[in-house]
Formats: C-alpha cells, structure tokens, sequence
C-alpha cells in the first residue's frame, strides 16, 4: 500500500524498497571539568532504512484460549468483517478504541488552517490489524468461540456473529509445569504436551513451522498471554547464559514455560514478546535473543491502573508536587485474577505494578531525598462475580506548598481484557515495523537493526524491558514521544518539540496563505473501516485543499501531500 503522505526533502528519498532518510540525531552531554558543569550540543549523522513492503504477518499467542486471547482475535475479526451489532444501550460497531497505532494521532506539521493530525499508523508503512492471521496454544482444549463465551467479556450478539469463524479456531497443546502457575489452574489444563523439556521445546518449534507453512504468512511473532507465573531464580550455570540455558532444557533443570516458549521463538527467528510480569527473560534467553539477533519485548501489558499511574506520577512531580503515599487496589473475578489470587503469582505481579513510579522519583532530587520514595502499596483481590470487569481504586496523596497535602482518589471500572486486546496489536504491529528498520551512522557505516531487546515497546509495558545498563523510562508522555519521534525520524523529520515559536513572536517568520476556495476537504487517510475512513484531521476538515494535477494534493500552499 502506497504511503498516506510523502515528505519533500532533499534529506528523503523513496526508493524502490525502502524509504531512505538522512538525519542529524541531536543530544547534549553533561559533564564535570574543573569542577564546573559543562553542557555539549552533540550531533550524530544517521541514515535510516525502513522497508517498504509490509508483510503478511502471523501472530502466534500463548494463552491463545484465554480472556485476552480471544477477546483479541474477536476484534480483528470483527474490524475485518465491520461487524455491529445492538445492545441495549444501542448499536455498537467494532473498532480498535485503545490502540495507540490505530486510534491515536500525531501532529505532521503545520498547515494553512493550523496543525494537522494524521492516524499515528500512517507515519510509516505498517501492518493493518485487519490482516494479521492467529494460531497459538493453550492448555486448555476448548475451540475459540467455547472460550470466548468462557471469557464473558464480548457481547452476545457479536459472540453468536463469529462463533462460525472461532469455533474452526482450535489452540496447539502446551507446555504445562504445574508449579509455576497457581494450583487453581490444573483443572483447566486437559490439553498439554509431554516429554522431556528439550522434547516440547522442540515441539513448539515444529508447531510454529507448521504455522508458518499452513498460513503462508510471511513473518510470525510468537507473544505470551498465558497466565502470570512465579519468578524463576537466576541460577549460574543453569539460565545465566544462552549455553547454560540451553544446557539447562536438555538436562531438563528448571526452566519455566514462558521461557521454553522464548527459546523456540528465538531458535526459530521469531520475535517473542511477554505480556506476563514473570521474568521470562532470564539472562541466558537475553544472551540467546542477542546471539541470534531476533527482538524479546515485555513485561507485562500496561493497560490499565498502572498506565494511569505512568501519567499521574508524570504529572505531580513534573508539576513540583511531592506524591508521598501511593495506594493501588483492584478486585476482578477473570481467570487472570483467580490465578494472582495465589501468593507467588501475585508477587510476580506487584513487583511489575511496583516499579513503575521509579524513574519520575528519580527525576526530581529537589522533591526527594537520595533512596527516598513514596509508600507505594499494590493490592489485588479475586472477586468471582464481578468477572472481567476489573474495579480498580487507586488514592495519591502529595505534599504541597508550605505542609499542604493533596488527595486524588480514583474509581476505574472497565473490562480488563478490552483494554488489554489493543496493547497486543500495538505491541506486535510495532515490533513487525522495527524488524524493516536499519540504520547506520557516520562513523559506523554498517547498517544495524535496534538491540535485540527491543525497549521502543516501553510504552506498552508496565516492567519496560531494556538493554543492559540503559535507562528504564516510565512516564507516558516520554515513551509515547520516543515511538512518535523515532518514527519521524525515519521520515527525517526532526522531533516534536512542541516549542510553537512562529506563534510566539512579534514579527512571525511564517506567512501563512490563505487555502485557494475551490478545494474539498481532504480525507488523509482513507483506510477503510474502524470508523476513520475519509479520515479530516482537525485544523484541516473545513479546511481546503485540490489537486494541483502534478498527482500531488495541496492543502494549502505550505503543505503538499502527494497521492
Ligand atoms: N488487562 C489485562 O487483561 C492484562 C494486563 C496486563 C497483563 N495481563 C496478563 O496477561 C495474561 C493473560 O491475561 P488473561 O486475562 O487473558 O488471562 P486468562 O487466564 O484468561 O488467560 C490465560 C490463558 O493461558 C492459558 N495457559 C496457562 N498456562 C499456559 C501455558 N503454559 N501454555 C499455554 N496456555 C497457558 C490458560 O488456560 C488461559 O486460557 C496474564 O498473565 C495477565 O496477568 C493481563
Ligand atoms: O494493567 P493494570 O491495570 O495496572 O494491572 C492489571 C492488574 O491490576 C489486574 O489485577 C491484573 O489482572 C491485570 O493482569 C493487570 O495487570
């Protein structure tokens, strides 16, 4: 699919294969000489490479029969047929709310009749949602319309629509090793594989070639949703380096399922993903990741109290105010909350909730002392009855000037797994994108991909998952912006700066002309379905725009987009 817009630059150039863009990477350094703080303006020169052909892409889920599992494979569905149906609150139609790829927008730039906003998936030529093609395991036989209505999450009407399509839908044994979930599981697992571990690991090799073979997908992400497991000790000389842990599964020595899972994802060349806080990604599976250069991502989807915590905690100490007790409960009666309902599972849990207060803490030493932090308290409780429906209540309280002290008090109830479902399309969308991405420097003229540990997926993460001695970044706004950014990057367009400085002065350097009158609005992107098709960005949709008959559309004289 042609791109929605095309940047007009020296500095960019649309290949036959890729899009190829020259850019000047700005940073600035800070250092100590002589006892005096010095600032550095730095500038790298990159050269970007993103593939143009978008492929045919497969997602294989663990878990695949679970509350996410088949809430999410019932909105492609869904999407792709256009599907409605009624409620009793009226007509609803299917759609990707939540998505940030698919739902949210970016600022392209300015125009004529002020800024304007496209569909953030139109940056870059990505894959459409509508397209991508399921397969997966469980340990659980049910097919995926029996375990969609199990899930309780999705409407009747909509449930009875594709029930014909998920019935055909039939989950891959698994690997079950029973200790590493809660007991309250076993019940639930009549469909599991057997062997030694380097057995099943090899098995859910063969069943991803299968996959790979049968779908005639171009590409397979491997991502797990399964359920949340205990921590696994580091151990030397078992799951410290990619040999040992290789070691390890043919000695049959512990190693969880998620991490098998990982292992026969990298082995294969597919790009694993963990939505679970459990730390699949012992050191070994990170050594093994590198090794053979194929992207790990994760922990643990941020969906929902914890998101709101990466923007509340953004907000109060960039504001100069001091949170200093953090209280965050939830009740919910889903499967996920039956199994967190055991201690091991639950600490999993509250260690990825925990951590994500950490780097804004850090961030302001005129707020917090040298190791101190706010109170910080997690608590989740199974409540059978209320289901997916997950009620959180979280309450902040900050000092203020001069011993004041400030209270918010949060009530958040929503379907934990509709909330969920848009995270795994972000995640694997922006995964299969990074894999059509390299670059190269000045000074290093080979072009590379991103680190194996791909830590761009930090936004979709309550426990971001970064390269070794790299940063970890929380605050929303932060990792939005670097996705957004990197992304403009590729086009050669410098960051968002948000400074506005044309509107700012007294003696504007801009002339901002007047759209000719004989234009229609123009729809930027008019990918069909999800409700945006004819899609007006603000600023633009009473604004004006014609073809100026060179096969370009001009929105006003200061913008040009080509068709
Ligand atoms: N909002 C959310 O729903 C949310 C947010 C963040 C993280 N998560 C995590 O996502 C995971 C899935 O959540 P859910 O609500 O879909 O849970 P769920 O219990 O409904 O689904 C998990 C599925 O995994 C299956 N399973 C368990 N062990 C397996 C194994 N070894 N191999 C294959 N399948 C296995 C179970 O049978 C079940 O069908 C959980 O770990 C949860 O903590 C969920
Ligand atoms: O994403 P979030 O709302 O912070 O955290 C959620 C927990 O509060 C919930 O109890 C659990 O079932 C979900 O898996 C999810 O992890």
């Amino acid at each position: 699919m042609a791109e929605m817009f095309k940047v007009e630059s020296p500095h960019v150039r649309y290949l036959k294969d890729v899009i190829e863009a020259d850019y000047s990477y700005d940073t600035t350094q800070v250092y100590e000489e002589k006892g005096v703080t010095k600032v550095k303006p730095c500038s790298t020169k990159f050269t970007f490479h993103t593939e143009r052909k978008v492929p045919k892409l497969g997602v294989m889920l663990v878990g695949w029969g679970g509350n996410n599992g088949t809430t999410v494979t019932a909105a492609v569905l869904a999407n792709r047929l256009g599907l409605s149906w009624m409620t009793k609150t009226g007509k609803k139609v299917a759609n990707y709310y939540g998505s940030l790829f698919q739902s949210s927008t970016v600022c392209l730039g300015r125009g004529s009749s002020g800024e304007v906003f496209v569909p953030f998936r139109d940056l870059l030529p990505m894959v459409n949602p509508n397209d991508l093609v399921f397969d997966g395991w469980d340990i659980s036989s049910l097919n995926l319309a029996d375990a969609m209505f199990r899930a309780e999450v999705l409407d009747w009407q909509l449930q009875e629509q594709l029930r014909p399509y998920m019935e055909k839908m039939k989950p891959r044994p698994s690997i079950y090793i029973p200790e590493f979930i809660a007991a309250n599981q076993e019940d639930r697992a009549d469909h599991t594989i057997h062997g030694t571990k380097a057995e099943q690991v090899q098995k859910i090799r063969e069943d991803i070639q299968d996959f790979k073979r049968t779908s005639g997908v171009d590409k397979v992400i491997v991502l797990w949703t399964a359920n949340t497991e205990r921590f696994c000790d580091i151990i030397p000389g078992v799951n410290d380096t990619a040999d040992n842990l290789l070691k390890a599964i043919e000695n049959g020595l512990e190693v969880s399922p998620s991490t098998m899972f990982a292992v026969a994802s990298i082995l294969e060349g597919c790009a694993f993903i963990n939505g679970s806080p459990q730390n699949t990604f012992v050191p070994g599976a990170i050594e093994l990741a590198i090794r053979h250069n194929v992207f790990i991502g994760g922990d643990d989807f941020k969906s929902g109290q914890t998101k709101i915590k990466s923007v509340l905690m953004d907000f109060l100490v960039s504001a100069g105010l001091k949170p200093v007790s953090i209280v965050s409960y939830n009740h919910l009666g889903n499967n996920d909350g039956k199994n967190l309902s055991a201690p091991q599972q639950f600490r999993s849990k509250e260690i990825s909730k925990s951590n994500v207060v950490d780097d804004m803490v850090q961030s302001n030493p005129i707020l917090y002392g040298p190791n101190e932090k706010p109170d910080h308290c997690v608590v989740i409780k199974y409540v059978p009855y209320v289901g997916d429906s997950k009620r959180a209540m979280d309450e902040y309280t900050s000092e203020i000037m001069m011993g004041g002290a400030n209270t918010i008090v949060l009530h958040n109830t929503c379907e934990d797994s509709l909330l969920a479902s848009p995270i795994f399309l972000d995640l694997v969308l922006l995964t299969e994108l990074c894999q059509r991405i390299t670059f190269r420097t000045e000074t290093d003229q080979e072009f590379q991909t991103f680190h194996s540990v791909l830590s761009i997926l930090s936004f979709l993460c309550k426990a971001p998952l970064v390269p070794a001695g790299t940063p970890v970044v929380n605050a929303f706004f932060r990792q939005r912006n670097c996705i957004e950014n990197i992304l403009r990057a590729c086009l050669g367009l410098s960051p968002q700066n948000h400074m506005m400085l044309e509107h700012k002065m007294q003696r504007s350097f801009v002339s901002l002309k007047r759209p000719s009158v004989d234009c229609n609005a123009y729809p930027i992107s008019s990918k069909k379905g999800n409700g945006v098709n004819g899609f007006h960005p603000p600023g633009i949709s009473n604004g004006l725009s014609h073809s100026n008959g060179l096969g370009k559309t001009v929105i006003s004289s200061d913008i040009e987009i080509e068709n």
